[in-house]
């Protein structure tokens, strides 16, 4: 059988990025996909946002759920402090592994954890796992029908506290509308939409910030 699309994409990467440089990285993907062939990654438009909020919380402890191929990875933990650390959650393990050669490309191997397996499964475990309190910032990228049941398990194992921030991503298309409509009139929560576009096209799209209030 011929090569899958995650691999296209890592292709792309070792020959047109620079190792050691995530923002090369970032540039041969979003190349990639708009002039060969489209990926669901988060892109360029929806990236600078994710780019915004992640410089405007300075977290230290990061949750990502669906890494993919490693795109939004990458320009999450280019950004961090040297002693912060990034949990990626990926159920499909051809994605995870091309993740993982993506985000060592970018030399960013030693701050990200790629955690293989169903999110659902693992929230229940990283406290134990990372000996952590909660996560200060989260980015919601997978499955668009677990991001509610994801966001209700994290506050019930107490990963969010006071500050919090999740990033929800495709909240318009593909949608999630059952996440929004809770985010949105949950007074547990300060959210607001950012409007934008579906990667690489002119389709509506946006993310969505959602702000935990505490308890
Ligand atoms: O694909 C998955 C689910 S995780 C990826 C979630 N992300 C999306 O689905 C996603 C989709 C779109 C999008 C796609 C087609 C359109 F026409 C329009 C939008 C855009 C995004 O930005 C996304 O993040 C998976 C998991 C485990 C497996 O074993 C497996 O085979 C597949
Ligand atoms: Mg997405």
């Amino acid at each position: 059988t011929r090569t899958t699309r995650p691999q296209r994409l890592l292709q792309a990467v070792s020959i047109n990025a620079v190792r050691g440089d995530p923002d090369s990285v970032i540039k041969a993907i979003d190349h990639f996909c708009k002039h060969t062939e489209w990926a669901m990654n988060v892109g360029d438009e929806k990236g600078a946002i994710l780019d915004l909020v992640v410089m405007e919380t300075c977290p230290s402890t990061v949750l990502e759920l669906g890494t993919y191929c490693g795109y939004s990875t990458v320009r999450i933990t280019r950004l961090l402090p040297p002693a912060t650390k990034l949990i990626t959650v990926e159920m499909n393990p051809e994605y995870a592994h091309v993740a993982r050669q993506v985000i060592q490309h970018a030399g960013l191997q030693d701050k990200v954890c790629v955690l293989e397996g169903e999110s659902a499964d693992l929230i229940p475990k990283m406290a134990n796992m990372f000996g952590i309190q909660a996560f200060d910032f989260v980015f919601l990228d997978h499955w668009k029908d677990h991001y509610l049941p994801d966001i209700r398990l994290l506050e019930d194992c107490g990963l969010l506290a006071q500050g919090s921030v999740v990033l929800a991503d495709n909240v318009v298309c593909p949608g999630a509308p059952d996440y929004l409509n809770y985010v949105r009139y949950n007074l547990k929560y300060s959210s607001r939409f950012y409007q934008a576009h579906l990667e690489y096209t002119r389709v509506l799209d946006g993310l969505e910030r959602s702000e935990y209030q505490g308890d």
